[in-house]
């Protein structure tokens, strides 16, 4: 048996960041930067008022109580190359560029308010109010950094150095299959034997939220011919980037993804010293798309996709740290844990620092109806043989 840590190397061996692109902010959410972004002007682009008020010249406000003629209307957008002679105000809204002339800003607040003759009752300090061109950037200057997730403000930094668009590693588009002739679409009638098939929209769903766009197939028959024609087609499909299947993949007598794959020289099938999670595939199609084939059960199809899966997708994004943030919990409960394997179990936080089995009964690959509960997912090594209360783990977040 393969350990967890070397199917997880081998696992993300078969992704590599995606070509660069340029894409529209309105797309870029989530996306890995591929270049530096400087900016080529100033930001700001010029002095502006950072009030609605009065530009003036200081020195005409020392003593106040003042009167001064409001010469100019500056709402922000304007373009008016106004001036504020000695003796006179200019009214200008926040945003608007400072007249030439004026030194200083004086809120609306401080005055009467007045759009022919403006009465200021407060002498502003040196600049008041007055945000200078460059004081956050000058051109040249590096505002965001090759390999960052744009995230809000960083679209905001885009946009704001005057791009509409940002060379991003491309978004991968990660088909998941899942399989078995007992399963039936979600909402159609389940007959004895039957199971809806939660399994494409879990996978589906994780490809989604790590941030590549899913296409979800299936569920197919237990018809190895067919299957295999369909993998073959997505891997010749270039815009396929990698391929997910779930079941058929253990021992039975009818594990349909195995059977169509085992004469695929790219691609492996290895038990994995892993609970839930031991019977595992994966390589490459002959046209090189990358192919994780995981176990049916529902709580190993989501541990091996959090494991085997989702770094490589974070990979292939551009991401350089594609782990999921780990923090160190200690056990609230005890349990057994299978001797020889390390086991990935669904935990949830009972308090700050303490965690406990999110499904009832501990790790069984089958308990999908509560493993919504789980906020991570504790990894304990193959030689820890039990959990016991107060025990340290090392413990996966799987929800933010
Ligand atoms: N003799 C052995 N039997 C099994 C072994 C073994 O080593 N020797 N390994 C067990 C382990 S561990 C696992 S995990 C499962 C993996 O089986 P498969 O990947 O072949 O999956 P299936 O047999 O197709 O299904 C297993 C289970 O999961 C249900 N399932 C499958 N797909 C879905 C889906 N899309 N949505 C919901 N549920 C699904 C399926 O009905 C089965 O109950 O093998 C063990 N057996
Ligand atoms: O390894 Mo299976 O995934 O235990 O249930």
């Amino acid at each position: 048996m393969r350990t967890l840590d070397e199917h997880r190397a081998v696992a993300l061996a078969l992704a590599a960041p995606l070509g660069a692109v340029e894409t529209p902010l309105a797309d870029a959410l989530g996306l890995v930067l591929a270049e530096d972004v400087r900016t080529d002007e100033p930001l700001p682009r010029w002095d502006n008022s950072a009030m609605d008020g009065y530009a003036v010249r200081r020195a005409d406000v020392l003593s106040v109580p003042v009167v001064l003629p409001v010469v100019v209307d500056l709402p922000a957008g304007s373009a008016d190359e106004a001036v504020v002679a000695q003796g006179t105000a200019a009214r200008i809204m926040t945003g608007a560029p400072i007249p030439a002339g004026a030194d200083a800003v004086v809120p609306v607040e401080e005055t009467d308010g007045g759009t022919t003759h403006v009465q200021i009752r407060v002498t502003p300090v040196p600049a008041a109010h007055v945000r200078r061109a460059g004081e956050d950037a000058v051109p040249g200057d590096l505002v965001l950094v090759a390999g960052a997730e744009l995230r809000p403000p960083h679209l905001a930094a885009l946009a704001s150095t005057g791009r509409a668009t940002a060379l991003v590693h491309r978004r991968p588009r990660i088909a998941v299959v899942s399989t078995g002739d007992e399963l039936v679409a979600p909402g159609t009638p389940v007959r004895r034997g039957q199971l809806p098939d939660s399994n494409s929209w879990l996978l589906a769903a994780a490809v989604t939220d790590a941030g590549a766009t899913a296409l979800r197939l299936g569920p197919v028959a237990d018809d190895p011919a067919a299957l295999l024609a369909l993998l073959l087609e997505l891997d010749a499909d270039e815009s396929v980037d990698g391929i997910v299947t779930s079941g058929g993949v253990s021992m039975g007598a009818f594990d349909v993804v195995k059977a169509a794959l085992l004469a695929q020289p790219g691609v492996e099938f290895v038990p994995v010293a892993v609970q839930p999670g031991k019977p595992q595939g994966l390589g490459r199609l002959p046209a090189g798309t990358p192919i994780w084939t995981l176990p049916g059960n529902p709580v190993s199809s989501f541990a091996s996709f959090e494991l085997f899966v989702r770094p490589a997708v974070r990979r292939m994004l551009g991401f350089a740290s594609v782990e999921r943030p780990a923090v160190a919990a200690v056990a609230d409960e005890g349990w057994r844990t299978p001797p020889g394997r390390a086991q990935l179990m669904p935990v949830r936080f009972v308090r700050d620092d303490r965690v406990a089995p999110a499904t009832a009964r501990g790790s069984g690959s089958h308990l999908v109806a509560r493993l919504a509960q789980a906020q991570g997912l504790a990894v304990v090594p193959a030689e820890v043989d039990e959990v016991l209360v107060g025990d340290t783990l090392h413990v996966l977040k799987v929800v933010p």
